[in-house]
């Protein structure tokens, strides 16, 4: 094996999220050396390594991120805090990267209240969030699953209110909706599986201080 080269067993496997945080998370990793050029091809290739850095960088779907990693497919993955409090993930959280920023809120048509006596219809991605936070607030819910255009929901009559991720407020405001109260705020986390952690815990470790510095740099 050339001198510098990693043995398969060494290799980090990393998992990323398609879609919006995608670029922005492979670009930590390309700024503190594990960069991987030909992920930045335009093709359909999931895979991508590079035996120099010894990484392996797998293309996954946001909400698929932290199954690879608690499964160990993946030794690392990005992944929002939404997915992470919505599946209950047991994988160790090793930083907030502070990119993907957030909040989950309930939202509405303007002017609806969302507490009374009757049982709230809510529309929402996030179950498991939706029910933990309104069971905390006493609110009897029923829950309609969807899986995108959430806001659609109360505009048809089909929910009285959602629990959702806002940024700018743009979707709600768009649609004749308003924030009516925030739940958590969400940012992109470095999650890493547990055996994986002890296994490969120099590089998982290394790998994390070189991200922290990068982000003190950036403040
Ligand atoms: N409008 C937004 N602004 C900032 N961050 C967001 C926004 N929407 C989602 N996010 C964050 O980015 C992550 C990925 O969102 P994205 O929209 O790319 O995936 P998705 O389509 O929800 O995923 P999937 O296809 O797996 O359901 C979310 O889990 C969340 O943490
Ligand atoms: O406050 P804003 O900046 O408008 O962002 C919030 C919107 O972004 C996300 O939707 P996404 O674009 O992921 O589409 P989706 O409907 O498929 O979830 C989220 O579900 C909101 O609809």
């Amino acid at each position: 094996m050339k001198e510098g080269w990693k043995s398969l067993a060494e290799y980090i496997n990393i998992a990323l999220p398609k879609g919006r945080l995608g670029e922005k998370a492979y670009d930590i990793f390309e700024s503190i050396g594990y960069g991987c050029p030909s992920i930045r091809e335009q093709n359909r290739k999931l895979i991508f390594e590079n035996e120099e850095n010894g990484v392996r960088y797998f293309w996954v779907k946001p909400s698929d991120v932290a199954v690879y990693v608690e499964r160990g497919a993946a030794d690392v993955g990005i992944v929002g805090k939404d997915i992470l409090l919505e599946q209950g993930s047991d994988v160790y959280e090793l930083l907030d990267l502070g990119i993907g920023k957030c909040r989950m809120a309930v939202a509405g048509l303007k002017g609806t209240r969302v507490h009374s006596d009757h049982t709230l219809r809510v529309a929402t991605k996030f179950p498991n969030i939706a029910r933990e936070y309104f069971r905390g607030q006493s609110q009897e819910i029923e829950i309609i699953k969807l899986h995108g255009s959430i806001e659609i929901a109360p505009i048809l009559n089909m929910s009285d209110v959602i629990v959702d991720i806002v940024e700018t407020g743009t979707t709600l405001k768009e649609n004749n909706m308003e924030p009516l109260e925030d739940i958590v705020q969400i940012s992109a986390r470095l999650i890493a599986n547990k055996a994986g952690y002890k296994f490969k815990n120099r590089q998982i470790r290394e790998m994390c201080e070189k991200i922290a510095a990068l982000r003190e740099g950036k403040e």
